[in-house]
């Protein structure tokens, strides 16, 4: 999207009152993104941004604002929740939970350059890191269980040669998590660390956003999120000097395990179907909103066909299909 729920001048200047941020000066609609609606506003003393949280669990939000509140205060670059006067990060706007952040500087990049990879490779290791003294936790809302029951959903929606690869891949990832998954490292990772959540200043990462689906999963998997949408175009060509960049900087500060290496194709797919899957249902149950913006799910489809046959390992090379 998106904006789904229309915010008005009046809205924010009584939502302003609660912080110390001045008076509003402009605010406008932001169209990227897909699930909550997001509102650029400037104030005399800053710029910020304003999320109203359109379809989360609303008990999972104070677990977002303290890990952005957390990565922020271990350096790692990224979205930070302003507090409210009263302390709180959490407010209410048209009856939606809202949360005003700090806006950083910088765009995302849809052609990554090997610089931006490496940038990227050092703060998700950073990231990854600083994870460890964070003590809050909550499970992964897309698990496969949750991809279990999309395709359900999308019963009488799918072709028969879609649905029994959905069904093959759901059942081959139950397969690995006592298998190949087992003892894989884990702690609370982004989860979806597309490009469009990522915003560079000149080269370098200014900052990480959009941490909503944020949860405890295999740190393997935040890797294999990156992989499948930095290091893969919509055709599905891999750009191996792309992977490598984020590697060799991301493992100089947390060295991958063997038991990851061995993983890293199954988890490929794992990324790829749950994308696929959470595409899959934005497409044929859309949400209503003002300017809407549904993500294509072909191309998860393909890299999901292409990673069954032959994936890339994990230092960048093309692997035998595991
Ligand atoms: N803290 C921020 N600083 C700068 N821009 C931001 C910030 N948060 C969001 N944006 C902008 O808003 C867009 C949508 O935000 P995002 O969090 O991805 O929304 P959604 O949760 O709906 O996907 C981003 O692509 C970016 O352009
Ligand atoms: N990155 C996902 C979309 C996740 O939704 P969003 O609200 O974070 O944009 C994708 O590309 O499918």
């Amino acid at each position: 999207m998106s904006v789904y729920t229309r915010v008005t001048e009046d809205d924010l200047r009584h939502l302003l009152a609660d912080y110390s941020v001045g008076e509003l000066e402009d605010f406008r609609g932001i169209s990227a993104g897909i699930t909550n609606t997001n509102y650029f506003v400037d104030t005399t003393t800053g710029r910020w941004v304003l999320t109203l949280f359109e379809q989360m669990d609303n008990g999972s939000l104070p677990f977002f604002m303290q890990l952005m509140d957390h990565l922020a205060g271990h350096g790692v670059p990224g979205a930070h929740p302003l507090a409210r006067n009263d302390g709180g990060f959490l407010s209410e706007v048209r009856d939606r939970p809202a949360a005003l952040v700090y806006r950083l500087a910088g765009a995302s990049v849809t052609e990554p350059q090997s610089r931006h990879c490496g940038s990227l490779g050092g703060v998700v290791a950073e990231m990854h890191r600083a994870v460890r003294s964070f003590g809050e936790s909550q499970r992964n809302p897309r698990d496969l269980e949750w991809i279990a029951g999309a395709r359900d959903r999308l019963s009488d929606r799918l072709d028969a040669d879609t649905a029994t690869l959905l069904d093959d891949e759901i059942a081959y990832q139950r397969e690995c998590i006592d298998t190949v998954y087992a003892g894989l490292p884990e702690a609370v990772i982004h989860a979806d660390m597309f490009r469009d959540n990522v915003l560079f200043d000149d080269e370098r990462v200014s900052g990480v956003i959009d941490f909503y689906y944020a949860c405890h999963d295999y740190l393997l998997f935040d890797l294999a999120v990156i992989c499948n949408d930095w290091a893969f175009n919509d055709a599905g060509a891999y750009m191996p000097e792309r992977w490598q960049a984020f590697m060799n900087a991301y493992d100089r500060r947390r060295a991958l395990t063997d038991a990851e290496h061995a993983a890293w194709p199954a988890m490929l797919r794992a990324a790829a179907l749950r994308f696929w899957a959470s595409r899959l249902i934005d497409y044929h149950f859309p949400m209503d909103g003002d300017v809407t913006h549904i993500h294509d799910p072909s191309p998860f489809e393909r890299l999901l066909r292409a990673h069954r046959d032959a994936a890339p390992a994990l230092d960048g090379g093309i692997a035998a299909r595991s």
